[in-house]
């Protein structure tokens, strides 16, 4: 029997309220992420990709439509009950420092990723684990945009998220960054963590398992 998709979503509709009138941003998503593997939504500028990662990580409520995460309706949850679940769904900013406390070194932003969800501090181990050995004590402007960003994947670990969602993870980064960003993806999926980006980088294209191509708030199409 397959597996229970990780998000199931039906009808999805999401609709911003703008002083010049509604904008539609999604008309009507179908759609089922698996637990595996890396799936990227792609498509240009104003399609819907950002609205609708936002929707899957349980930031915005959708105007219509269902959303199941691992079978349970999302739409129906009240506000602690969105937060119970936030728990363990990750969404990542753009830009790199966004997503971390400049403020605090390399360790102590684990430290507190874990501490905010109610986990033991889980020391160094994951950073020499996973490509960011020697920085503990570093701040954090002290490390590249693509390390920032490493960084940033590992808070979600820290975090005990099983599922990742990053918003265009590398348009902020040069190439070279990129790719650290692009191998840490790649290790967080050989963890078992459900990993959705949306991206139109090709290196990020280039290691997805599948990619659900949306068009002008609609899906257009998906390749394996
Ligand atoms: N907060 C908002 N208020 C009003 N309209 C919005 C808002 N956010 C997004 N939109 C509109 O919704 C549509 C989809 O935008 P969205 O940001 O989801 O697309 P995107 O594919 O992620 O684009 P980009 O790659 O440029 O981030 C666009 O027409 C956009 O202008």
């Amino acid at each position: 029997m397959a597996e229970e998709p990780v998000f199931s979503v039906r009808g999805l509709v999401h609709r911003y309220r703008t002083p010049s009138g509604d904008v539609t941003a999604l008309h009507g998503i179908n759609l089922d992420v698996p637990a595996d593997g890396l799936t990227v939504l792609a498509g240009p500028s104003g399609s819907g990709k950002s609205t609708l990662l936002r929707l899957l990580g349980l930031a915005e409520r959708p105007t219509q439509g269902r959303m199941l995460l691992r079978g349970k309706d999302t739409t129906k949850l009240d506000t602690r009950g969105r937060r119970a679940l936030r728990k363990r769904v990750h969404l990542l900013f753009q830009n790199p420092v966004d997503n971390l406390f400049d403020y605090l070194s390399v360790r102590e932003n684990l430290r507190a990723a874990a501490q905010l969800a109610g986990r033991p501090d889980p020391g160094v181990e994951l950073l020499d684990r996973l490509g960011l050995p020697g920085t503990a004590d570093w701040a954090v402007s002290a490390l590249s945009g693509g390390q920032q960003q490493r960084l940033a994947l590992l808070t979600a670990l820290a975090a005990g998220a099983d599922v990742v969602l990053a918003d265009e993870p590398t348009s902020q980064l040069d190439a070279r960054s990129g790719e650290l960003v692009v191998a840490t993806l790649g290790d967080l999926v050989g963890l078992g963590v459900t990993v959705v980006v949306a991206s139109h980088d090709d290196a990020v294209l280039a290691g997805a398992t599948r990619v659900i191509r949306i068009l002008d708030g609609r899906l257009v199409g998906e390749t394996r």
